[in-house]
């Protein structure tokens, strides 16, 4: 029996819209993502869902993207002549949905790692990633990698799309901590993405293109107060900062709290806050707890990047 961990992401990071994301580990240790198990069974194919958010899975099981990526890995692996073996997933869903922390991302990369593991690799990291893409776009609408491709190979990955490579790490900041709040309430990916502009000012474009390419250069070469001031984003916030609660007041309050930039994760609603240290970190979680939450089901976790991605757990 093999149990694969898949960490949450937070996409964009302001700067990059469809282009960058992170995978996110809490501090304290604890597993922010989802886990699929897989095991040998006499004959067929087996779905199981269980943990805390398994009541808001869609109820019919084919609907469940784990069951679709069983799906597009059997028909993948049959253009090989391969057949898969008969198996049991187990899903255990621990991520919120419609979060903004890359839930579906987490079900799915956990899901083609499983069965890639127990196939014995047939498929590389690009080709399994590109299945990934494929299935994360069925549910937004379009594909886009930036919450699959950290969640599956670890760090801040940059979508580069060229040269047989879907992404490229980029080098980070060590020291900087990731306070994540989800307020418990849901957004849907692709309604957050239908409410944006079909096309934007050229005055919007250029800023884009030198927020971006000013923050990579910051990043390569370690300018960390640089690659904080480039986290801004005129392509999404502006649009869905009125689907989360008191945006606009948070951020500022953080910004007054020492944060070094705050932004949407994803498409919301969670949000991020970025701290220079550790103390910087506490205070922005003590405020976003008593500020930004609405109800039992919202949490914060003071975070790093997991450079790791998705694992198998012992
Ligand atoms: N295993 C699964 N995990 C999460 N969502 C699933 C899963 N299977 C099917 N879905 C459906 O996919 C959709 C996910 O919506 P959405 O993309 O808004 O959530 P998300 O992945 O949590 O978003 P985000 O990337 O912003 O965190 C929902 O309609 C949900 O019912
Ligand atoms: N880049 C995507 C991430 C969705 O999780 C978006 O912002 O729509």
């Amino acid at each position: 029996m093999l149990r694969i961990y898949a960490p949450a992401s937070s996409a964009n990071i302001s700067v990059g819209f469809d282009t960058l994301g992170a995978a996110i580990s809490p501090i304290d240790g604890s597993l922010l993502g989802d886990v699929v198990q897989i095991e040998d069974i006499p004959a067929g194919f087996e779905l199981e869902s269980a943990g805390y958010f398994v009541r808001k899975l869609p109820k019919e099981p084919q609907k469940n993207i784990v069951y679709q990526a069983y799906v597009l890995f059997s028909e993948r692996l049959k253009l090989r002549n391969g057949h898969v073996k008969p198996l049991r997933l187990t899903l255990e869903k621990n991520m919120p949905i419609g979060s903004g922390l890359g839930s579906s991302a987490c079900s799915i990369v956990a899901a083609l790692v499983a069965l890639n593991t127990f196939h014995n690799e047939p498929f590389s990291k690009m080709e399994l990633l590109e299945m990934m893409g494929e299935l994360e776009g069925r549910i937004s609408g379009s594909i886009h990698y930036d919450n699959v491709a950290p969640c599956y190979l670890g760090g801040v990955q940059l979508m580069v799309q060229s040269l047989g490579n879907i992404c490229q790490q980029l080098p980070f900041f060590d020291s900087w901590y990731w306070v994540l709040a989800y307020p418990g309430i849901e957004v849907s990916t692709a309604e957050a993405r239908a409410i944006l502009p079909k096309s934007y000012t050229r005055q919007d474009v250029i800023a884009h293109g030198r927020h971006l390419g000013s923050f990579v250069h910051a990043c390569h070469t370690q300018q960390d107060v640089l690659a904080a001031l480039m986290m801004k984003d005129v392509i999404a916030e502006p649009y869905r900062e009125s689907l989360l609660p008191n945006f606009a007041e948070v951020k500022q309050a953080s910004r007054d709290l020492g944060a070094l930039a705050t932004g949407i994760s994803g498409s919301g609603p969670t949000i991020f806050s970025i701290a220079p240290d550790l103390a910087v970190a506490t205070k922005l979680a003590n405020y976003l707890e008593n500020h930004y939450l609405q109800n039992n089901e919202g949490f914060v976790h003071i975070c790093k990047v997991d450079n790791q991605g998705t694992r198998a757990l012992g």
